[in-house]
């Protein structure tokens, strides 16, 4: 499984992200051109703690991302807001490439219809959209409890 960020705006939620891919084991992947400095540098200097436990890849475009994926036989599962099924009845596949849009446009058409499989998190009607780091979170802990992908706990003390 992989987490990848399509052009992030917000650096606070990209870090969000990686944080939380280092915590579960799940690479982050981020496609650029961002909004932010997305050298590890800059990462560090934000205080992310978390980078060095991080398996943390850049791609200078959405086709470089696209032809890494494609070459190591990874689907694209894109989360998006608009016309998809339930995340919660797709059927995951551990070697998964989940990809989450931009925070302020989401995706472009062409990205949309290079995915395998669209998926929504379902929300009440009349509101825009979760935060991505939020999406990045929940749409990785239904994919990881459905592969059996979480790490192993620490044992009990
Ligand atoms: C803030 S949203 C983007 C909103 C943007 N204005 C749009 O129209 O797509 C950023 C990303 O979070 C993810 N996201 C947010 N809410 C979601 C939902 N309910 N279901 C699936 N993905 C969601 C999507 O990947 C989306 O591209």
């Amino acid at each position: 499984m992989i987490l990848a960020l399509y052009c992030p705006d917000i650096a606070q939620n990209a870090g969000t992200t990686i944080r939380t891919g280092a915590c579960l084991g799940v690479p982050v992947h981020i496609i650029e051109p961002a909004g932010f400095p997305v050298a590890a540098a800059a990462f560090r200097r934000a205080g992310m703690d978390y980078l060095d436990a991080a398996g943390f890849v850049r791609h200078a475009s959405f086709d470089a991302f696209d032809a890494a994926r494609r070459a190591e036989g990874r689907r694209l599962v894109l989360f998006t807001t608009t016309g998809a099924a339930a995340y919660t009845d797709f059927a995951f596949a551990p070697t998964d490439a989940l990809l989450f849009g931009r925070e302020s446009a989401g995706v472009p058409e062409a990205v949309h219809e290079a995915a395998d499989a669209r998926v929504t998190i379902p929300m009440r009607p009349g509101l825009r959209a979760l935060n991505v780091a939020v999406s990045a979170a929940m749409g990785l802990g239904e994919a990881l409890r459905q592969t059996g992908g979480f790490p192993s706990p620490a044992p009990a003390r």
